[in-house]
């Protein structure tokens, strides 16, 4: 078999199924307590598509929430003490609650309009000043308690605070600035495929372990060559009506095309192969027939990017 061939027969497994130049990523939400916090992201989440999951996504944090905008998708996390900051007030933020803030892709700082800038809010700003390598975007909130001049002085008085990557005044209950917010918050997010399936999310730990199995059989006979190289994503998993049957739809993530090409086999024989195989185990899984589509993907270098191995569910080795 030619290259070209065997490029004819990768275009359909690499068609892309979301928008050139779509950002994907988390954010974290920390403030006082009473500042807005929750009311702000159950209002960025319900804008679009009201999904929220309160099942932990790895052992260290917990998925609040997730925002589809066309363009990108924001995964809202909680951050182990930083969002009850009262518990760390008059202490050191311990080494999980920095990593944390390392790891997400945006941190978002979030002070009330209507309250002078107190010590709390101090506090918060000095320990933010060292996340140096990820963005903080201030976040005035409830800025319907506050005049247009009240909102001004607020801002300034914000912006003197630290040096914030953006500062955006907004308020949950009175709808106001909810998407510049979102947008605002999307524009820090590095470019990437989309984490969970557009529309209702399904964050079934089935998933977690069908994406477990289909890596097993890529693996096999090639863990030689790429002993880490492969990580698998569920995109869409759901029951065919009036079957019993499931359709799972998966990625397989690569680092390199070379990889790829050794993924897919000739002619396209290995991934069928992997599909075989990983179908008879996820079908012992459920106990049910299943339908499995994978489509291969480049992700480049992922292994080396602490925020791409999260993302795809490597959280452990990051
Ligand atoms: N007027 C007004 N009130 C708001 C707004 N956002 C939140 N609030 C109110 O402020 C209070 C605190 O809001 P929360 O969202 O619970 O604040 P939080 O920062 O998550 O609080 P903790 O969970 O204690 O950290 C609630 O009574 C909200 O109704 C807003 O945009 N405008």
């Amino acid at each position: 078999m030619n290259d070209l061939d065997l490029e004819k027969l990768r275009l359909p497994l690499e068609t892309p199924s979301y928008p050139e130049g779509f950002r994907s990523g988390f954010a974290c939400f920390v403030g006082r307590p009473n500042v807005g916090k929750s009311t702000l992201m159950n209002a960025l989440v319900g804008q679009k598509v009201a999904i929220t999951s309160n099942r932990p996504q790895t052992t260290r944090r917990t998925v609040r929430g997730i925002v589809h905008r066309p363009e990108a998708q924001l995964i809202i996390v909680d951050t182990p003490g930083l969002h009850k900051p009262r518990t760390l007030l008059g202490e050191r933020l311990d080494s999980l609650v920095r990593s944390t803030l390392v790891e997400v892709d945006v941190i978002v700082f979030c002070i009330p309009a209507d309250e002078p800038i107190g010590r709390g809010d101090t506090y918060i700003a000095k320990e933010l000043a060292e996340q140096t390598s990820t963005p903080v975007v201030a976040v005035v909130t409830k800025a319907d308690l506050v005049d247009r001049d009240a909102l001004a002085g607020q801002l300034l008085a914000v912006s003197e605070l630290g040096d914030w990557a953006d500062i955006v005044p907004v308020s949950a209950e009175g709808e106001f600035q909810l998407d510049t917010v979102s947008e605002v918050l999307c524009s820090h997010l590095p470019e990437g495929p989309p984490l969970y399936p557009d529309g209702d999310l399904t964050d079934e730990p089935e998933e977690m372990l069908v994406a477990e199995l289909v890596r097993e059989a890529a693996l096999e006979g090639v863990r030689d060559e790429l002993p880490h190289s492969i990580a698998v994503v569920v995109d869409e998993m759901s029951e065919r009506e009036g079957k019993e049957l499931v359709d799972i739809y998966a990625s397989l993530y690569v680092e390199r095309s070379s990889q790829k090409a050794i993924v897919i086999g000739t002619k396209g024989a290995r991934l069928r192969d992997v599909g075989s195989r990983a179908r008879k185990q996820i079908e012992g899984l459920l106990g049910r027939r299943a339908f499995l589509d994978l489509r291969v993907r480049v992700a480049k270098d992922w292994q080396r990017d602490p925020k791409l191995l999260r993302r795809l569910g490597f959280d452990q080795q990051s």
